[in-house]
């Protein structure tokens, strides 16, 4: 397969990347972060989740923070919804396209959203045949893609088999989440070829954590399979609230620099990209996880 000549990224850096920090962050700094990212020149940017703030109270202020963001004519903002209630509220805070999420392992299901794999796919039913009769598209998450911080290793074929499904159901495009970020080139190519013999690969995307620093390294074997759509954050923020241990997603400056040196188009401006990492890190009092980011910003050149 050929390497894409140009990538998707969607940025999870205001909702993947913020659902873990400890302390509430401001909604106005949430939504400066967003109108930052579209300034940038990300198209895809997931605002938020709809999801029970007992659960992750970090993210009870979203309907506010969709409501106060300037929306860029060309980007789109999906929110995550785990069920029917989510789902109403996201519509009624004005979301134009939302996500499901699900797993590939049993433990982290009912850790992350208090149900067995199967409850939570009949659970999303009912949310893609209201998305699609509002013509709301929505995106499908499988958490844990090869590795669980519960059950260990996970089975390229199990990973498939949800994959399958969410993409059956009406998910236009099924994310692949190394949640934990146990992946390396070897083990995510096992399992991209597993999803990619029951879901077209132009329909899969990569959201790799970056635990072990594999993830730069996974995205370039899932690029060589024709992969072209992946998941970062800005700066590396975040987590997982139900994954001990697991760092932030991929940063999104180093995607983009990836990326611009293979000569792969991303419609996105590295330099402002590396200012909002260095502005949020600053904000959120932490170190900036972008290598590219850190770079640019000390002044250095390619
Ligand atoms: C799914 C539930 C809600 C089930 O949680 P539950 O407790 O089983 O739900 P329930 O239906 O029994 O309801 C219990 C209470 O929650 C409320 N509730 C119920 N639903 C909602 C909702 N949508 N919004 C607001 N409130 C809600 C409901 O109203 C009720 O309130 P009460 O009567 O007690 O006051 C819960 O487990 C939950 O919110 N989980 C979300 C966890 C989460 O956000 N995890 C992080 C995102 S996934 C992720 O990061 C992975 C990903 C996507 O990035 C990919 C990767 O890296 O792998």
């Amino acid at each position: 397969m050929p390497m894409p000549t140009k990538v998707k990224i969607v940025e999870v850096g205001p909702r993947d990347g913020l659902q873990n920090e400890k302390q509430l962050v401001p909604t106005e700094t949430k939504i400066e972060l967003i109108n930052r990212l579209a300034d940038a020149g990300l198209r895809v940017i997931e605002a938020t989740s709809f999801v029970s703030p007992k659960w992750v109270p970090q993210m009870g202020d979203n309907s506010a923070v969709l409501q106060g963001i300037t929306r860029h004519p060309a980007a789109v903002y999906p929110v995550l919804t785990p069920n029917l209630q989510g789902f109403d509220a996201a519509m009624l805070a004005g979301a134009t396209e939302v996500a499901i999420f699900g797993a590939a392992s049993e433990s982290f299901s009912r850790k992350n959203i208090n149900c067995s794999i199967a409850e939570s796919l009949k659970r999303f039913e009912p949310v893609v045949s209201a998305a699609s009769a509002l013509e709301i598209r929505v995106r499908g998450y499988v958490s844990c893609v090869v590795g669980c911080p519960y059950e260990g290793a996970v089975d390229p074929q199990k990973t498939a088999e949800v994959a399958k499904i969410l993409y059956a159901m009406g998910c236009y495009e099924v994310s692949l989440g190394d949640t934990v970020g146990v992946g390396n080139p070897a083990s995510i190519a096992r399992m991209i070829e597993a999803c990619a013999r029951v879901v077209p690969i132009e329909r899969l995307a990569g959201h790799y954590h970056d635990t072990y620093g594999m993830a730069i390294a996974n995205i370039h074997a899932s690029l060589q399979l024709g992969m072209a759509t992946f998941d970062a954050s800005v700066a590396g923020l975040g987590g997982c609230p139900y994954a001990r241990g697991a760092s932030g997603n991929v940063a999104t400056e180093d995607v983009v620099y990836l990326l611009h040196g293979l000569g792969i188009e991303t419609g996105i401006d590295l330099d402002k990209l590396a200012q909002v990492g260095s502005w949020i890190s600053g904000i959120l009092d932490r170190p900036n996880g972008a290598k590219a980011g850190r770079a640019i910003c000390a002044g250095m050149t390619e």
